[in-house]
């Protein structure tokens, strides 16, 4: 049995009464059932503790330490208490330059500080109008298999967003998203089948409480990566207990 996530993406969002609303959020949330990650601003991921649900970073350096102006470290995260950390979100390849190699580095260096690291992939519209949607997916995979371990990325956690889904409103199908999901399963069985078949795979997109319950329901949806439905802690709490 594969395990449910649900993780929420504040991106850049978010203040100290907001972290204050969440020492709520689990309440009627079953622990055993459903992972709950919340990703808050690294500035705030100290303002949780005591909380009964996991944290993570929304990325990190591939680097250990040094002069890097404004990044944070694998080890950073950990010292906060973080479990997990989001890597290769597509507004971190797009506003900030990272390539498929960086974002596999980033995810070999989260494994191997002990970080589960919740990798995002996904196509654009351009993209998946082109008819291009498995080859792109296909070559983000290639850059994980390439560097991580078969036992590493059995460690991992995948999250499925397709950029034109974030934030619009406009949400892949339950159809659409088990199909790119499978297809992600079966790739990467290529490399290795065991790690494919163990390994979560989440859905993220304009995911919300009235559409959680049928993308959950899908075969290779293990749970979600949610974005603007993260920042409400009652919708937030259905959303969590719709994988649960
Ligand atoms: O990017 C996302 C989560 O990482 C999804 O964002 P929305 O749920 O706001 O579409």
């Amino acid at each position: 049995m594969r395990k449910s996530i649900v993780a929420g993406n504040w991106k850049m969002n978010g203040s100290r009464s907001l972290v204050n609303e969440f020492f709520t959020l689990m309440d009627g949330v079953n622990k055993q059932a459903v992972e709950v990650v919340i990703c808050p601003p690294a500035c705030f991921i100290s303002d949780f503790q005591g909380v009964d649900f996991a944290l993570g970073g929304q990325t990190m350096s591939e680097l250990d330490n040094g002069a890097h102006t404004g990044d944070i470290s694998a080890e950073m995260l950990l010292e906060l208490g973080c479990r997990y950390v989001i890597v290769g979100h597509s507004e971190r390849r797009e506003d900030h330059g990272e390539t498929n190699d960086m974002v596999a580095a980033k995810a070999a260096k989260a494994l191997a500080a002990g970080l589960t690291p919740i990798i995002c992939v996904g196509e654009s519209l351009q993209t998946r109008e082109a008819g291009e949607l498995e080859s792109f997916i296909a070559a983000q995979l290639d850059a994980l298999t390439a560097t991580l371990s078969a036992s590493q990325l059995a460690q991992a956690v995948i999250a499925y967003e397709p950029i034109w889904a974030i934030g619009t409103g406009k949400t892949a199908s339950p159809e659409q998203a088990q199909q790119v999901h499978a297809f992600i399963r079966s790739h990467l069985a290529a490399f290795d089948s065991n790690a494919a078949a163990s390994l979560p795979l989440l859905y993220g997109g304009s995911v919300n409480s009235a559409n959680a319950q049928e993308l959950f329901a899908q075969t290779d949806i293990d749970g979600g990566l949610i974005g603007g439905a993260s920042l409400k802690v009652d919708e937030f709490r259905k959303v969590c207990q719709a994988a649960g």
